[in-house]
């Protein structure tokens, strides 16, 4: 249904996002691109609506190739849904729903049927249609999200990390749903997550990414685990389900680091080196992305600040789990977690490493306690050399 072939993809400034990718997904699989941030699965995703295109290979969907279908037309077919929701904030929940099919011409009536046909579909109370988006919570907005996406019924969805922002527990809720959803709908579904678990869950088939967008592996979920295909791969889920008393863990303990962090205001007299990350905050210091030495230039010429941070890292509460601090480091372009208090604001950062480190110390130390129980004591002290 969609192949990739020899595809590779080069921004301006020479970063080879994307690296001589082949892949063929099947019509009415579900496909998770998964892996750490920065590592192609957008650029992959994207060049299938063709709001990327590829530097050299095709994309081909059905078997023609899209560079020379209109673009137009090949994104009435891809429904698309990303990690804010993306609705429109001065049109109600239906009227949001109902543009795609009103863009493909229906009528206003026939579209808001169909809107709020959809909408109970994906689980929401029809009684929130005449809301606006900012009266619902992050988990109603993600629902709204992909009941626009498939009100007008396309054989493809693209979703870019659609539940990394809502908390855990919604977050199940609503891979729940999807489950439920894919099972009735049966739609070609390509899906971005750097959650390990999360692609287990959903995906027929993982296409793990690595570094430089190289595609390491490309298997059934389970063949994944057991049998990894490069130490990448091992290693990428190693961290995660070696793990698994992550989730019961606390964050408390861990110690975290100051972190550089500037105002827009700020970003004039900023100083940073190609590779470093400042994170941008608000005057309260609300995380708002972060920002490297080329988005510092864009801001400098005039481009919005929005176009020149990168969005992702999601952020832990510090009296959370360490799963969640886990995922916040392996999330974030930097590779630094933020902790985040009670108001939002930003209260330092963490390594992914570091909460591993945290982890292998707390085991070690439980180990021990129980070993006593087990070992005779040692009598080293009262020997002599
Ligand atoms: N417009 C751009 N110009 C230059 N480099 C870019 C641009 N967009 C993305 N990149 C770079 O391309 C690489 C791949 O980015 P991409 O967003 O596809 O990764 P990803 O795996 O989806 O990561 P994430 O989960 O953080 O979104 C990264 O190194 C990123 O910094």
């Amino acid at each position: 249904m969609i192949t990739f072939s020899g595809v590779t993809k080069r921004y301006p400034d020479g970063t080879t996002a994307v690296d001589n990718l082949d892949l063929h997904i099947e019509a009415e699989s579900f496909t998770v691109f998964v892996g750490p941030s920065g590592c192609g699965k957008t650029t992959s995703m994207r060049m299938i609506n063709r709001m990327i295109s590829p530097t050299a290979g095709t994309v081909s969907v059905n078997g023609r190739d899209i560079a020379s279908t209109d673009a137009v037309k090949l994104r009435l077919g891809i429904g698309y849904v990303i990690q804010s929701a993306g609705l429109l904030p001065h049109r109600t929940v239906i009227d949001n729903v109902a543009t795609v099919p009103v863009l493909r011409g229906d009528s206003r009536r026939a579209a808001r049927t169909a809107a709020l046909s959809v909408l109970e579909r994906v689980g929401l109370d029809p009684a929130l249609a005449g809301r606006y988006p900012g009266q619902l919570s992050g988990g109603q907005q993600q629902r709204v999200g992909v009941a626009r996406a498939l009100a007008a019924d396309p054989p493809i969805l693209l979703m870019d990390e659609p539940f990394s922002a809502v908390d855990p527990v919604v977050r199940e809720d609503l891979q729940a749903e999807m489950q439920r959803l894919q099972a009735e709908l049966r739609k070609t579904i390509v899906f971005v997550t750097h959650d390990i678990d999360e692609a287990v869950k959903l995906g027929d088939r993982l296409a793990v990414f690595g570094p430089g967008g190289r595609l390491q592996q490309y298997d059934a979920p389970d063949t994944v685990l057991s049998a990894p295909a490069t130490d990448f791969v091992a290693g990428f889920v190693g961290r995660d389900r070696g793990y698994r008393g992550l989730s019961f863990r606390t964050a408390e303990e861990i110690s975290l680091h100051p972190l550089r962090t500037a105002t827009e205001r700020e970003l004039d007299t900023l100083r940073l080196d190609r590779g470093e990350w400042a994170l941008v905050v608000t005057d309260s210091g609300v995380p708002r992305g972060w920002i490297d030495i080329t988005g510092v230039e864009g801001v400098r010429s005039g481009r919005p600040l929005s176009e020149c941070t990168a969005a992702g890292g999601s952020l832990f509460p510090p009296e959370g789990d360490l799963r969640q601090a886990l995922d916040a480091a392996i999330s974030s372009p930097s590779g630094i977690g933020v902790a985040v208090d009670g108001d939002g604001a930003a209260r330092g950062g963490i390594l992914g490493s570091e909460v591993i480190e945290k982890l292998t110390e707390q085991r070690a130390a439980e180990d021990r306690a129980r070993n006593k129980q087990f070992f005779a004591p040692t009598s080293a002290s009262s020997e002599g050399p």
